[in-house]
């Protein structure tokens, strides 16, 4: 089978959906991920992220559209795909009794490395991953970032080009999640090319070169994380403190076609405004001119998590 190749991207999600009854779980997602690049799929909870991965790890089948993984399709080549893909799944199925090193051993073994080959691979992965330093504890005893890394380990035991990884931050600590960061990104530097999920933006930014937005089955938005940051400074909170004639302030800011999502507190008057510079001197000239005493007139950047909340609402859509 000749594989399928757009470009250079080693992901491609083509226009895929996925229907559970009546839930849309994936509806029409387009996106595509280059070789070594680390592309960050963030939603909320039971936005599509998990049946989106679960379609590319060939566990599910999609209702309409495809999937390419190396250029194979999920649907025609699941074989080809599997050989070229590691799946970390957000749930990890325990052998409580086996070790770091039989377990890692025996994913070897199922994907068919034999012989030299086999104890080279396995010692790499406990070394990548540091299992080595606890390659005897029975996985019953392992804390949640050990139980992380051997999860890694596994999808890299048969050196994949691709690695899906949903969710894997979840539930680490700060020190766990830095080096999970630095795992990723030095598999990226290594070539491979990486789609890693989470509900939290500041979780992924530093460690992707692009993300995409999902809620409710729909891409809303994709970019590097300061493109997705710029398309937002559109929209940029605004506080106006009104120390008088605040009633023709609220009044004069509600009719203005930049002006939303006005809330009056006290003294203060927080919205979100949608314009250029010059529009916002022109507005704070035509408050003075009006007689409105303005004490303080500020804009502030979004923060990422606002930046998620703002796209989240679907204004971007
Ligand atoms: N096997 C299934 N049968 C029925 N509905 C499903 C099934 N799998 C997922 N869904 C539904 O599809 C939607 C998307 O779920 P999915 O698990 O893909 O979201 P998610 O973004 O991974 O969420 P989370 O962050 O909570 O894991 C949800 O409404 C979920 O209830």
């Amino acid at each position: 089978m000749i594989p399928y190749h757009s470009d250079d991207s080693v992901i491609e999600l083509r226009r895929l959906h996925r229907n559970f009854g009546k839930t849309r779980a994936v509806d029409d997602v387009s996106f595509s991920v280059p070789r070594g690049t680390v592309f960050g799929y963030i939603g909320p909870n039971g936005a599509g992220k998990t049946t989106s991965m679960r379609i590319l790890a060939t566990l599910e089948l999609p209702t309409l559209g495809d999937a390419y993984v190396d250029g194979f399709s999920v649907v025609n080549d699941p074989d080809h795909v599997r050989r070229r893909l590691g799946f970390m799944p957000d749930a990890f199925g325990t052998y409580p009794s086996v070790n770091c090193h039989e377990y890692i051993d025996f994913y070897a073994r199922a994907y068919g490395l034999a012989g030299r080959q086999r104890h080279q691979r396995v010692r790499w992965v406990m070394d990548f991953t540091r299992l080595d330093g606890i390659a005897e504890k029975p996985i019953r005893g392992l804390s949640k970032g050990m139980k992380q890394r051997l999860c890694l380990g596994r999808a890299l035991v048969h050196d994949p080009a691709v690695l899906i990884l949903d969710e894997p931050a979840a539930g680490l600590d700060p020190r766990a999640r830095i080096e999970l960061r630095r795992m990723i990104r030095a598999l990226a530097e290594d070539g491979k090319t990486v789609l890693v999920s989470s509900h939290i933006l500041t979780e992924l930014a530093e460690m992707c070169d692009r993300v995409g937005i999902i809620e409710q089955g729909r891409l809303l938005a994709t970019g590097s994380v300061d493109e997705i940051q710029r398309q937002q400074r559109t929209h940029r909170e605004f506080v106006v403190r009104v120390i008088d004639h605040r009633d023709t302030a609220v009044q004069m800011l509600e009719s203005n076609d930049h002006v939303s999502h006005l809330i009056v507190d006290g003294e203060l008057v927080r919205f979100q405004y949608e314009g250029d510079v010059t529009h916002q001197a022109t507005l704070l000239a035509s408050l003075i001119a009006a007689g409105v005493s303005v004490a303080e007139f500020s804009s502030h950047a979004r923060s990422l998590e606002d930046v998620f909340m703002q796209v989240t609402e679907g204004l971007v859509q």
